[in-house]
């Protein structure tokens, strides 16, 4: 499997923002995001360290951190993928998150060993929305979460119309957040008063404010 980097950290993003978590981020994407933070792993001369699945759940082990989270990239176009999840579920006792983009079916990945999934609506602003695979919302269940990133209000309005077409309150936790730098979430809070969005959580991404906003490794 192609690891662009691995790390220790507090979970800045999703249903575990704040607790500590071991970070596998895979090289590659299929979609290319106009605000895309990472970037720099889904080059394709990006480096990467080749590990097997065992290496990855020795690591992971050694690291004596219960929460793991699988990101990128794309971390479900790694062709091994089910078999590290099958790893984790039977190695492992710990929560692993996979932080996914909404352009790979999920059903492959819903057997033993599903992880709780983090799966990003590719809204308009970034570029991506036509990949949406939306059989995905049908195998989202709590624990699990859908996240809106958002840079204009007109992306909040899409957000609204998806949360509402697919009842995602009714099936999981929903959050929205901006486009780091691109929209004030001041608009976005006045938006969800506005709208009475219930049930929908802000969320800022937590790392950048505490590090560098483009630092690696944290
Ligand atoms: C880098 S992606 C990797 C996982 C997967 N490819 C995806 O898009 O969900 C991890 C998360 O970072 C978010 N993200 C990337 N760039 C961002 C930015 N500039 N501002 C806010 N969130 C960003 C993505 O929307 C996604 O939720
Ligand atoms: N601290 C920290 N938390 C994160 N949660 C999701 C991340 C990601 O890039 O997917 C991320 C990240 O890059 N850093
Ligand atoms: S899907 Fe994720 S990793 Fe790929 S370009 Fe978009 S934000 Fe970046
Ligand atoms: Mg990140």
């Amino acid at each position: 499997m192609q690891v662009a980097e691995k790390f220790i950290s507090i979970n800045g993003e999703g249903p575990r923002a704040g607790a500590l978590a071991v970070f596998i981020r895979f090289q590659g994407c299929n979609l290319a995001c106009s605000y895309c933070d990472t970037r720099w792993a889904n080059e394709a001369d990006c480096p990467y360290e080749e590990l097997t699945p065992e290496a990855i759940t020795d690591y992971v082990l050694a690291a004596g951190v219960t929460n793991v989270t699988l990101t990128g990239g794309e971390p479900l176009l790694q062709e091994e993928m089910a078999t590290l999840l099958q790893l984790f579920d039977r190695r492992t006792s710990c929560q692993v998150e996979v932080e996914t983009n909404g352009a790979v079916p999920l059903a492959p990945f819903c057997t033993a060993g599903r992880p709780y999934f983090t799966l990003d609506y590719k809204l308009a602003g970034s570029g991506c929305e036509e990949r949406m695979v939306l059989e995905n919302f049908a195998c989202l269940r709590p624990g699990d979460a859908v996240k809106f990133v958002a840079s204009t209000e007109e992306d909040l309005k899409r957000a609204g119309e998806v949360i509402r077409r697919h009842e995602l309150t009714e099936r999981c936790t929903v959050y929205i957040s901006p486009v780091f730098g691109r929209i004030d979430p001041k608009r976005i809070v006045r938006y969800m008063s506005r709208e009475r969005w219930n049930g929908v959580r802000l969320q800022l991404q937590l790392h950048k404010m505490i590090w560098p906003p483009d630092m690696r490794g944290v």
